[in-house]
């Protein structure tokens, strides 16, 4: 309910201290959808996400987040459609979790909180040659944001689950191969909200088009457990901090729109 959200959302400290001034910050993120202000735009295209498993590489605890990462120097596992005018890479994907089930997404539905969501990270391979000059450009990214909520074991997720526990410290990595992050789609993919944003971990760059899933997907309470087990120190460092609550504040809208593809 929107008072627990309330009482949540004071209690959280956000996970990195933000810095003072973004330059010319009118797009960030994360941000709240407000339904009924979102415009249905059907001019949308359907999205086309095709994944190809074998360029799944390896998965690393950053400090931040956990990362699986592809091979993205060819165009195997690719992003096209919806509102994007060009073919994107997908190069990596992570999650954002909380301390408790009470909240943990970064965006918001109604201001309706979920304990994880998904980031599948893809960059505009037709207009740039690497992720890192994408990042810096206004078309550059595409991310898939999915909403994760605790049900039933998600059989797809359990061998991601099965790594963590070799990344546990940050700047860990262990090979991670043949994995279809396609099996982590919900089971509708033509329901979501666009909008223009940016990274929400730093350099917070304003160069992301979002895609927010309207259906979210389920995981068991025991697999978003294993997500708390990680750490955000080093194995050097003396105090061991547990990874939750990686998600960073919500941003204002600053007039952007939220278009739906669904009425
Ligand atoms: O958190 S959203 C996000 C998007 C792109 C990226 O390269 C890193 C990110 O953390
Ligand atoms: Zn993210």
């Amino acid at each position: 309910t929107a008072s627990s959200s309330r009482f949540v959302l004071s209690r959280v400290h956000p996970m990195w201290q933000e810095p003072l001034a973004i330059p010319g910050g009118d797009r960030q993120s994360p941000i709240n959808i407000t339904m009924r202000k979102s415009i249905y735009d059907p001019h949308l295209q359907p999205l086309s996400i095709r994944y190809d498993p074998r360029t799944c590489q390896q998965i690393w605890n950053n400090g931040y987040s956990f990362l699986v990462e592809f091979d993205d120097t060819t165009d195997k596992s690719t992003l096209r459609g919806g509102p994007l005018e060009d073919q994107y890479r997908l190069c990596q994907f992570h999650f954002h979790w909380g301390e408790s089930n009470a909240w943990g997404s970064e965006h918001t539905v109604d201001r309706c909180l979920y304990p994880a969501e998904l980031h599948l990270v893809h960059w505009n391979s037709e207009k740039y040659s690497l992720f890192e000059e994408a990042v810096m450009e206004e078309n550059g990214l595409a991310v898939i944001g999915i909403f994760l909520k605790v049900g039933k074991r998600h059989d797809g997720l359990q061998k991601l689950v099965d790594a963590l526990p070799a990344i546990r410290h940050k700047d860990s990595v262990v090979e991670f191969t043949r994995f279809d992050p396609g099996c982590l789609l919900p089971s509708n993919t033509d329901n979501y909200w666009t909008y223009a944003g940016s990274l929400t971990t730093p350099p917070l760059t304003e160069a992301v088009t979002w895609i927010i899933m309207k259906q979210h997907i389920e995981v068991s309470h025991d697999q978003l457990a294993v997500f708390r087990s990680l750490l955000f120190t080093s194995a050097e460092e003396e105090a061991q901090k547990s990874m939750v609550n990686n998600f960073r504040c919500q941003q204002p809208l600053r007039g952007r729109t939220v278009r739906s593809s669904f009425s």
